[in-house]
């Protein structure tokens, strides 16, 4: 058997990073930044009030601390005012924030420190230099790098790209997964149950991971347990797909159809990782682009497994993002665990807040209700088959 490990590694020297491709900002969120992105202006871009006010010579309501100082109100600034102010000694110019501060001024008095007057204000606390003033540069001087390459743009990414002017930025895009379910007993969830069959969840699952993890899921429906019915859909999805994954079908049963379509091309190579859930694997390339395809064991909770070990990695390497494993920390467990020789574990837990691990109590790859009330996978090593109760371990959080 190979190790969790060995197939990881192996998945990562086959994918690639996607090509990068020029993106309008609307269409950037989730994307990875494939260029450094440097500001062409300093910002703020001009020394401009922080508040609703008057602009004034510091020097000029310093008196206040005594009365109250009137001073003439010359004008008045308002955001986006295009022309140059000057303010002449012992006058005051009413500003509002964002507006330009005028030349000669160093203070910015707050409109709550005065009686608001329109042509006289009356000032009641003076106003040190500096006051309410943000300064030209003080977030980003001209020609620095606001974000780096392989920065995942979110909200505030977003921002800061308009906020440097750009329209269009380059990026590695959303990989585009398709998810392609086999098994002659699955149902649309929605439709009613015959005899022998369940609903369909593992493309749910699937998909939603996918999206968490970056991607654009697509699900491709439920295909039967025939393997030229599986090569016609896997045929006609391909032109669509950074990466296929495939579910169920590649175990050891008389109908594999996935096995048994990709088995021959060569190209995907099935084999038993040591671990539990999610022994049975198939990984490789398929079609003229050598689109990656993981074929994950049907079984609920093994392909959830192995989408957070396998393919999550994977689709960080496709956006050129690190592809580090599924972050970890420590827990310890609150009840003894028993895990097979010689496999890893991936035990499903719930986090205590006060750093413990429960396993939930139902451990079989099929309890799907089980592992949605689990919040963490717990890894147990190869070489450990029982665990007493306190043990410290290494926990996946979901
Ligand atoms: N003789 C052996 N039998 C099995 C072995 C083995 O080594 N020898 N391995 C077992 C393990 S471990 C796993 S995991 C499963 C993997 O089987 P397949 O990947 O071939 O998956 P299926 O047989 O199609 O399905 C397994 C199980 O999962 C249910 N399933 C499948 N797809 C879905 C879906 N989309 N949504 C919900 N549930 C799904 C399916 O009904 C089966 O119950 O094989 C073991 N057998
Ligand atoms: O590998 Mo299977 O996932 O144990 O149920």
């Amino acid at each position: 058997m190979r190790s969790v490990d060995e197939h990881l590694a192996d998945i990562l020297r086959t994918v690639r990073a996607l090509a990068p491709l020029e993106l309008e900002l609307e269409r950037a969120l989730g994307t990875t930044l494939a260029e450094e992105v440097t500001s062409p202006v300093p910002l703020p871009p001009f020394d401009n009030s922080a508040m609703d006010g008057y602009a004034v010579r510091a020097e000029d309501v310093e008196a206040a601390s005594q009365g109250p100082v009137t001073l003439p109100v010359v004008d008045d600034v308002a955001a986006g005012d295009g022309r140059l102010h000057a303010l002449g000694p012992g006058m005051a110019m009413r500003i509002m924030t964002g507006a330009p501060l005028p030349a000669g001024a160093d203070a910015v008095v707050p409109v709550e420190w005065t009686d608001g007057g329109t042509a006289r204000v009356v000032i009641e606390r003076p106003a040190p230099k500096g006051n309410a003033i943000r300064l030209a540069g003080e977030d980003v001087h001209a020609g620095d790098a606001v974000l780096p390459a392989g920065t995942r743009i979110g909200p505030a990414q977003l921002g800061i790209l308009a906020g440097v002017g750009r329209r269009r930025v380059l990026v590695r895009p959303r990989p585009r997964v398709v998810v392609i379910s086999t098994g002659a007993e699955l149902a649309e969830p929605g439709t009613p149950l015959s005899p022998g069959q369940i609903w369909e969840s593992n493309s749910y699952t699937l998909i939603a991971a996918v999206r968490q993890a970056g991607g654009e899921g697509y699900r491709a429906g439920i295909v039967g347990d025939d393997a030229a019915g599986f090569m016609e859909q896997l045929d006609a999805q391909l032109v669509r797909a950074d990466m296929v994954i495939t579910s169920g079908g590649v175990s050891m049963g008389a109908y594999e159809p996935v096995k048994e379509a990709l088995g021959p091309l060569g190209t995907v190579r099935f084999e038993k990782v040591a671990m539990q859930p999610g022994m049975p694997q198939g990984f490789g390339v398929v079609g003229e682009d050598e689109v990656p395809v993981f074929a994950l064991p049907g079984n609920p909770v093994s392909s959830f497994v192995s989408f957070m070990l396998f393919v999550r990695p994977a689709l960080r390497k496709m956006q050129g993002l690190p592809a580090e494993p599924a972050p970890t920390v420590t827990a310890v467990t609150t009840a003894p665990l028993r895990s097979p020789a010689g496999k890893r574990s991936y035990l499903r837990g719930t986090l205590t807040g006060q750093g413990g691990v429960t396993p939930v109590r139902r451990q079989g790859s099929h309890q799907l209700a089980a592992l949605a009330e689990a919040d963490a996978l717990i890894v147990v090593p190869e070489d450990v088959t029982d665990l007493p109760e306190g043990t410290t371990v290494e926990v996946i959080p979901l």
